[in-house]
C-alpha cells in the first residue's frame, strides 16, 4: 500500500530510463495497487515493464464489495498478480484454499499468478519450515497448472526487516520447493528484505530465479540497481 498515482509515476519517470542497458531476457514487473493500475498501465503501453496487481477474487462478478475480478484486472492491462502474500494471509484471513481459488481463476484469466509462500519465525525456530511451505504448496496448487505460475519464496521473519535468509539457506529451501512441483521450470523468486547490496549474491545462487522486492523497489534508484544484478 504504497504510491499515490501521482507518486508512482514520478517514480516510473527515473525508473524506466534505467532499464536501457538491462539485459532483454530479464523480465521486469511492477505489481502495483489497484488505484495505480489505470495509469501505469497507460504509462508502460510500449515498454518492457509489464505490470501486476496485488492481489485478485476469483468470482468475475457478484457481492464481494472491496473486491477486484481477473477480468477487471485484464481489462487495464494486467499480466501478473500476487497470490497470497503473508500479509493477505496474516491480516485479511486468506487461506491456502482461497488461495488456491484465487491462483485458479487468475489463469482462467490468462493471469500468471505469483505464489508467496514462507513460514515465520516461531515455525522456522520449530523446525517447520519445509512441512508448513509444503502445505502451502499441496493444499494451494490443487487444480493450478504450473506452466503459467511463479511461485516466491518469502520467509515472513525477513520481509520488510532488514534480516535477510542467508542467500545459501533461501536456495536450500527455494530447491526444496522446486522438488516437490510438478514441473521443474517454475519461476521461483526469493522475497525477503532484497536490496542493491544483496541482490546480486542472491542471484548468484543455482536455485533463485528472481526477486521480490518491496522496500527497495520504492524509490527508483534502488529498484534499477536490484533489476540490473550483476
Ligand atoms: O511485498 C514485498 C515482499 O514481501 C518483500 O518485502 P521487503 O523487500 O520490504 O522485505
Amino acid at each position: 500500500m504504497y504510491k499515490t498515482q501521482a507518486e508512482a509515476q514520478e517514480f516510473l519517470k527515473g525508473f524506466v530510463m534505467e532499464l536501457e542497458d538491462t539485459p532483454e531476457e530479464r523480465e521486469v514487473v511492477l505489481c502495483v495497487p489497484f488505484t495505480d493500475l489505470g495509469v501505469m498501465s497507460k504509462s508502460l503501453h510500449g515498454s518492457r515493464v509489464r505490470l501486476g496487481a496485488q492481489n485478485v477474487h476469483w468470482e468475475d462478478s457478484g457481492a464481494y464489495t472491496g473486491e477486484i475480478s481477473p477480468p477487471m484486472l485484464v481489462e487495464i492491462g494486467v499480466r501478473f498478480v500476487v497470490i497470497g502474500h503473508s500479509e493477505r494471509r496474516q491480516y485479511f484471513g486468506e487461506t491456502n484454499e482461497t488461495v488456491n481459488l484465487r491462483l485458479k481463476a487468475a489463469q482462467n484469466h490468462g493471469l500468471t499468478p505469483i505464489l508467496c509462500v514462507g513460514e515465520t519465525k516461531e515455525q522456522r525456530d520449530a523446525g517447520e519450515t519445509e512441512s508448513h511451505i509444503f502445505s502451502q504448496l499441496e493444499e494451494g496448487l490443487v487444480g493450478v497448472d504450473q506452466n503459467n505460475l511463479v511461485i516466491a519464496y518469502e520467509p515472513i521473519w525477513a520481509i520488510g526487516t532488514g534480516d535477510t535468509c542467508e542467500s545459501e539457506e533461501a536456495n536450500r529451501v527455494i530447491g526444496l520447493i522446486r522438488g516437490k512441483l510438478s514441473n521443474p521450470n517454475v519461476t521461483i523468486q526469493y522475497g525477503g528484505s532484497v536490496k542493491p547490496d544483496n541482490i546480486d549474491e542472491i542471484m548468484a545462487q543455482s536455485e533463485i530465479d528472481g526477486a521480490l522486492v518491496g522496500g527497495a523497489s520504492l524509490q527508483a534508484d534502488s529498484f534499477s540497481r536490484i533489476v540490473n544484478y550483476r
